[in-house]
């Protein structure tokens, strides 16, 4: 069975944060993500989970300075101390909320830095944070991001995550695979779901071109809904997009599978 969560940071954003959660459970999702937690407290989002049984599946390391176009530090070399604090304030969060995973954001390399140096400061980095995770339980994952969302990204193809992946040498780093920005990239998705298959930590969706609701554009969702069944996938799939027209009018596509 298939298992979904809804993306509190692009659904339900007609009302405040805190209050996203009763509104998912009420839509009837049992499990939720979201980017960052740090302006609340852990106490704050735990009683929001508790009280709607809500499940925490995902949420990412700090990003650094956003307004200067960061987004994440564990790539950026001389950053390491401030990466490190970052990932071990996320595994506060991740202990505290009881979340199973925690993604890793990388960095923006911009044309100043040396690429070779920011991939050998991002393992050194998501090494420091798979054994520290693996210490709780929790799992690391990596995500790739297309340039038309997230230009000079560290990575933006599955295959480099997935090099990336190898590269660490944790059992406990996979790949986080956003079918939104592979079809961007790479295509060819069936194939990416049957290769990578049991290195998938956790899928996210989004129609292409317009990272709206999954019922429309160039890719065929329910198809790959079976694929990922097919090879037995066993994380969650979250709904990570931009309504169309307001977030309960589009969830018809959700209510077979929750
Ligand atoms: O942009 C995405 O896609 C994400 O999943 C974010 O959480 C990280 O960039
Ligand atoms: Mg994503």
């Amino acid at each position: 069975m298939l298992k979904f969560a809804a993306n509190l940071s692009m659904l339900f954003t007609e009302l405040p944060f805190l209050q996203r959660f009763a509104a998912a459970a009420e839509a009837g999702f049992r499990a939720v993500e979201f980017l960052f937690p740090y302006d609340y407290p852990a106490e704050e989002i735990k009683r929001q989970l508790d009280a709607h049984q809500l499940q925490l599946v995902l949420f990412n390391t700090p990003p650094g300075d956003t307004a200067a176009g960061e987004w994440g530090v564990a790539a950026l070399p001389g950053r390491e101390a401030e990466a490190r604090r970052d990932i071990d304030q996320a595994l506060a969060y991740a202990r505290a909320l009881e979340c199973p995973s925690l993604h890793v954001m990388a960095g923006v390399v911009t044309p100043a830095l040396n690429a070779e140096q920011c991939r050998e400061t991002f393992l050194a980095n998501v090494g420091y944070a798979a054994d520290r995770a693996a210490e709780l339980g929790v799992n690391i994952m990596l995500e790739a991001l297309s340039p038309q969302v997230r230009p000079n990204y560290l990575f933006s193809s599955q295959w480099q995550t997935l090099a990336l992946c190898d590269a660490v040498q944790r059992p406990n780093v996979y790949v986080q695979l956003d079918l939104f920005h592979a079809q961007l990239v790479d295509g060819n998705l069936t194939n990416l779901i049957t290769t990578l298959n049991a290195r998938i930590g956790h899928v996210q969706i989004a129609s292409v071109p317009d990272r709206h609701e999954p019922d429309r554009g160039e890719t065929d969702y329910p198809w790959l809904f079976n694929a990922l069944r097919e090879v037995n996938y066993r994380g969650y799939i979250a709904a990570e997009y931009h309504p169309a027209n307001g977030t309960l009018p589009g969830l018809g596509w959700v209510k077979p599978w929750l």
